[in-house]
């Protein structure tokens, strides 16, 4: 598109009513479980400068000639293992998330709040969902990367699909982005409730492991506040939940490659436990706001299996806050913290 070709889309009315509109960002995820789609999926997401720093010819070289002739159909049959007769478990999960929000935004607003989903990757992306919010009107745009720990990987590549859709757009609507929420007393709070739940549903394991999403040292060492993100939603739990060092644990997953990534890792912790004797191991993933293949697949089924195959007797995943009570409460009053002005609370409406 020609530089001075900017795209207006309508909707701004020049009265105080504008509207406000909360867009929710997720990865995404392929379209079918083979290797057909994991393909395009893949080549994305692992084309993103963002997620893979390397100098991008050799990067590409190294994508194409080898990584998207393999991993696409590893990947899928990992997919094949979770997915359901709706679809992808993050699309389904990131889809009822947002029907959740926006009913229970319209019951504590009373101006109208249009809430919709994007996919980093894959489709409805980005720049769809924005042009179509314009569309309906939204002139105030919150963005809530579905991240509660900030990376450059993955919020810092919201932050640039959303900065690359506006930059074309005649009339960018107001912006506000949510960056990361990883230590929200009201999220913190929903982590430790639903935790709590679940324990006395099925009782108590011996430890409680959380694995975050990993992601190279190298970044970390170069600024990414990550880690210590994760470090400190550990230690909020550990507070909430009365726990101690050795009894809340923290690990990475889901490394690719072979840089170091952060450590200490998943699968070699689940299988020390198991080595030193325990054997209920309690697994949370607090940096996945909804369930995906990272959970279902790589804990609930494969890490599972590697605890039991070094002496464990069960590996017990907590699911995802998912669009439990906990989850739509907590996500809203976070926006409604983030659209301060913006948006007039029923209770405030009444009052006036
Ligand atoms: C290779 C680099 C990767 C980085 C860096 C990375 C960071 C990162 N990812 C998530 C969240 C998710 N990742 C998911 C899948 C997934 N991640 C990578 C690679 C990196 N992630 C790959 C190649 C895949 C695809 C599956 C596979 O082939 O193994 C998912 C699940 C998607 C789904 O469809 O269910 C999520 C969610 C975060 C939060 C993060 C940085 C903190
Ligand atoms: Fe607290
Ligand atoms: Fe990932």
């Amino acid at each position: 598109m020609p530089r001075n070709h900017y795209t207006y889309l309508g909707g701004h009315s020049n009265d105080q009513s504008s509207k406000a509109g909360v867009l929710l960002v997720n990865l995404g995820t392929p379209e079918a479980p083979t290797a057909r789609a994991v393909r395009p999926y893949l080549a994305e997401f692992l084309g993103d400068p963002r997620v893979i720093e390397y100098p991008r010819w050799l990067w590409w070289l190294i994508l194409h000639g080898v990584i998207l002739r393999i991993r696409p159909a590893r990947s899928a049959h990992a997919y094949a293992r979770i997915w359901t007769s709706e679809g992808s478990p993050l699309r389904v999960g990131s889809e009822k998330l947002a029907t959740g929000l926006q009913e229970k935004l319209g019951q504590l607003c009373t101006e109208p709040v249009r809430v919709a989903l994007a996919m980093r990757y894959g489709t409805p992306s980005v720049r769809t969902q924005i042009e179509q919010l314009q569309r309906q009107g939204v002139q105030r745009l919150l963005v809530l990367p579905l991240y509660p720990q900030y990376s450059a990987t993955s919020t810092g590549s919201v932050i640039d699909a959303v900065a690359d859709t506006l930059k074309q757009l005649r009339w960018p609507p107001e912006l506000r982005i949510v960056n990361d929420y990883h230590n929200d007393e009201g999220h913190i709070q929903a982590l430790a409730h639903s935790i709590e739940r679940w324990w006395s549903k099925h009782g108590r394991g011996e430890k409680l492991l959380l694995s975050f999403h990993g992601i190279p040292q190298r970044y970390v060492t170069a600024g990414d506040p990550y880690f210590d993100q994760c470090q400190n939603t550990a230690q909020l739990l550990r507070t909430h939940l009365g726990l101690s060092e050795t009894e809340l644990i923290v690990s990475f997953q889901s490394r690719v490659g072979r840089e170091p990534w952060l450590e200490p890792y998943t699968d070699a912790t689940v299988q020390r436990l198991a080595k030193e004797g325990v054997k209920r191991l309690d697994v949370a993933c607090p940096g996945f706001s909804v369930d995906c293949l990272e959970t279902l697949e790589e804990i609930a089924m494969q890490n599972r299996d590697f605890f039991i195959g070094a002496g464990g007797e069960d590996l017990r995943y907590i699911p995802a806050l998912n669009d439990s009570p906990e989850q739509l409460s907590s996500l809203a009053a976070l926006i409604l913290k983030h659209t301060h002005g913006w948006l007039q609370p029923a209770s405030a409406a009444q009052a006036t």
